[in-house]
């Protein structure tokens, strides 16, 4: 039996489809993903906390869910939107459906309706607050709950997602894509000794030490707020910054712990790690108009000239003229030249606005952890 779902914008938009989750109610910030496929990992990328995710591609579903393409024990988006639910599966690796998965997850999701028009309203005027529901259907109400929920900007979300204890990581990357990364790494892959990294997790998509652990490294997992001091005594080699929700501008603690971690260690960044990297040493960030999400994404790679098809998903950038004398641009995002990836001029330190993990999405920019394991052997 389906039930009625309603998705109410803050400019009082309302859009009328099926629930096909759980049932419930949820706020948060409504925004498009653009990958045509990948919707479990999209589901559990821990980046997503606080947002409503409508994905572009007009069928999703159709190849089921399973336990292995995940990138955190569960979901924690604020809720999720498709034009159409698969109503069948099918796919060897399939363990179950789409709509299971999201009731069994407690996530609030809306199907039938016309995405294209919402995604048209997001772009035109922005990403807005939103309340999705299936137990309040009356449009004044809704919106008016709309206008009253909280935004992204000011707010912490890292601390709802990061993990409680330090974690010893050792889960490598699926044969697919180990087979690639061994192509990638060649010889070198023979003679490079595995360093021991610690990753700051400000939520942290699995894929990212994955990648790490295939690469013969000891990585061990530590909680955003860790300090710089509590980092060393681990004795890394380097430290990475990992991806993770919400506006980095409030996170003060990691600004400071990275500060000191520069010049100290080598540091690699990935989307809010990139950002962190950026303010700790003195650039600033700022929202963009509906954000970078999908795996379609052009960027430029400043120092080699090839362009690189990548994963995204952001909705603050770096802004390029706060940006400190030791920092300089490495990469550019070719659909609007925002700043894609940053380096320190004098000392091993750099981040990246994408997801070289992908994840799901092209693996082009897999070479960063290359660069970053080069970096690790040269110093360690
Ligand atoms: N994937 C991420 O790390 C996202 C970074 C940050 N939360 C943003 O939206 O810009």
């Amino acid at each position: 039996m389906s039930v009625t779902a309603k998705l109410a914008l803050e400019d009082g938009t309302i859009f009328t489809g099926q629930g096909f989750g759980a049932e419930g109610e949820i706020s948060g910030e409504v925004v498009f993903n653009t990958s045509m496929t990948g919707y479990q990992e999209i589901l559990t990328d821990p980046s997503y906390r606080g947002q409503i995710v409508t994905m572009t591609y007009p069928e999703i579903g159709n190849y089921g869910v399973n336990s292995i393409d995940v990138e955190h024990e569960k979901p924690s988006l604020a809720g999720f939107i498709v034009r159409e639910e698969s109503r069948v599966f099918s796919n060897y690796r399939a363990e179950g459906d789409l709509a299971g998965y999201l009731k069994s997850n407690n996530i609030v999701a809306l199907a039938g309706i016309d995405t294209r028009a919402l995604v048209r309203r997001i772009r035109v005027h922005g990403a807005m607050r939103g309340i999705l529901s299936t137990t309040d259907l009356n449009d004044d109400s809704l919106i008016e709950k709309a206008r009253q929920s909280e935004g992204l900007v000011g707010r912490d979300l890292v601390r709802e997602v990061m993990p409680k204890s330090v974690i010893k990581w050792d889960t490598e990357l699926d044969e697919w894509t180990a087979t690639e990364v061994s192509r990638l790494r060649g010889d070198s892959a023979q003679d490079a000794k595995g360093a021991h990294i610690v990753c700051m997790d400000f939520g942290m998509k699995w894929n990212i030490p994955r990648h790490f652990a295939s690469r013969g490294n000891q990585v061990t997992v530590v909680p955003g707020d860790t300090s710089a001091e509590e980092i060393l005594e681990l004795q890394p080699d380097g430290v990475f910054l990992s991806n993770g929700p919400g506006d980095p501008e409030p996170l003060t603690y990691a600004h400071e712990t990275i500060k000191k971690l520069v010049g100290q260690k080598p540091v690699f960044g990935i989307c809010l790690g990139h950002q962190l990297l950026s303010l700790a040493l003195g650039a600033k960030t700022f929202k963009l108009k509906f954000g970078h999400r999908g795996a379609n994404q052009p960027v430029l790679d400043l120092e080699t000239g090839k362009v690189e098809i990548t994963t995204q998903n952001h909705g603050f950038a770096v802004e390029e003229d706060s940006l400190p004398d030791c920092l300089e641009v490495t990469h550019r995002n070719l659909n609007d030249d925002t700043v894609a990836g940053v380096r320190h001029k004098d000392a091993v330190a750099f981040g990246v606005q994408h997801h070289p993990e992908a994840s799901s999405g092209p693996h082009d920019s897999h070479y960063l952890f290359e660069r970053f394991q080069t970096e690790l052997s040269q110093s360690s």
